[in-house]
């Protein structure tokens, strides 16, 4: 059997995690450039971990710049099996609280400004993202930040912008009343998506951070409130990662969503007619799946 290997990718205010027994920040390599920073690498309760400051520590990327795809192959490519984005949102409802966790199960993908595929021209693939989370990986967060105390919302839809500007009145009431979502940030697409091409199972924690600008009680949302929040929560989410090893175990069967085979009937390319090139490039995130 597989070692489970928890990735954590933090975003804005989380850029370190803390108690890793054996931490060492490690460079990867990936054929896609530089990861956002290096990887802090250790275990937990015996497990192996891994967290990746997604904006790279100081904050160094805006949410278009972010290399997705060369954090996910980097991840891959440590053996990591499970990526639990943590993320800061804006909440287009009033019972998802700043200070709530809501456990995300579905996106609105508005971005448009990224690459947002491992695969192209030469090596054509497609997977389906019809449910773009892991629902055991989302389950185990759900218990573990419940066990720590969090309020938690179980399930939620997440509208990821381009940005970096936040979003005008007009968009936020059309997101909040028009197309159901429920929180808003702008970094988990295209990482889920990519996350689902390396067969890695993903489940996404937006900590809520404010109520975005619809709110006729509260003011628009500016980045001093976001991370005045987001520190008040930094410890709820050392709490909920805390608990997660024990929940996931150090060995890890397959995932029963088919998280780890989402590649097995989407490569559409023939063998005789695949890009060598592309196909060296995917031997982390694809090698399973072309030999
Ligand atoms: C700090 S305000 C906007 C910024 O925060 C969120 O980042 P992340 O998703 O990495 O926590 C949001 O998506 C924006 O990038
Ligand atoms: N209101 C908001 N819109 C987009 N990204 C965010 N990140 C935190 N709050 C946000």
């Amino acid at each position: 059997m597989l070692d489970t290997m928890i990735a954590v990718i933090g975003g804005s205010g989380i850029y370190d995690i803390d108690g890793l027994d054996g931490a060492e920040w490690v460079k990867v390599d990936t054929p896609w450039g530089e990861p956002s920073d290096e990887i802090l690498t250790g275990s937990l309760a015996g497990v192996k971990m891994a967290f990746l400051p997604r904006h790279g520590r100081g904050h160094m990327h805006t949410p278009s710049s972010v290399p997705y795809r060369a954090n996910i192959d980097a991840l891959k490519r440590l053996g990591v099996t499970d990526v639990i984005s943590v993320s800061a949102c804006g909440s287009f409802r009033e019972a998802m609280a700043p200070g709530d966790f809501v456990v995300v199960d579905q996106f609105i993908d508005r971005t448009f400004a990224r690459e947002k595929s491992f695969f192209g021209p030469g090596l054509v693939a497609h997977v389906s993202v019809a449910h773009p989370t892991c629902p055991r990986l989302s389950a185990a967060c759900l218990e573990a930040g419940r066990a720590a105390g969090i309020a938690m919302h179980d399930g939620g839809t997440y509208l990821a912008m381009e940005g970096p500007q936040f979003s005008t009145l007009a968009e936020s009431k059309l997101y909040r009343e028009n197309w159901g979502a429920d929180v808003i940030g702008m970094t988990n697409m295209p990482e889920a998506k990519l996350a689902r091409e390396a067969e890695l199972c993903y489940a996404s924690i937006a900590m809520v951070t404010d109520y975005d600008s619809w709110h006729p009680e509260h003011g628009e949302v500016d980045v001093s409130d976001i991370i005045a929040t987001l520190m008040g929560n930094a410890d709820k989410g050392r709490e909920m990662v805390r608990r997660l090893p024990a929940l996931l175990g150090s060995e890890r069967a397959p995932c029963p969503h088919g998280c780890d085979r989402a590649l097995e009937y989407a490569i559409l390319t023939a063998p005789e007619a695949r890009d060598a090139q592309m196909v060296a490039k995917l031997d982390a995130v694809a090698g399973r799946v072309l030999g």
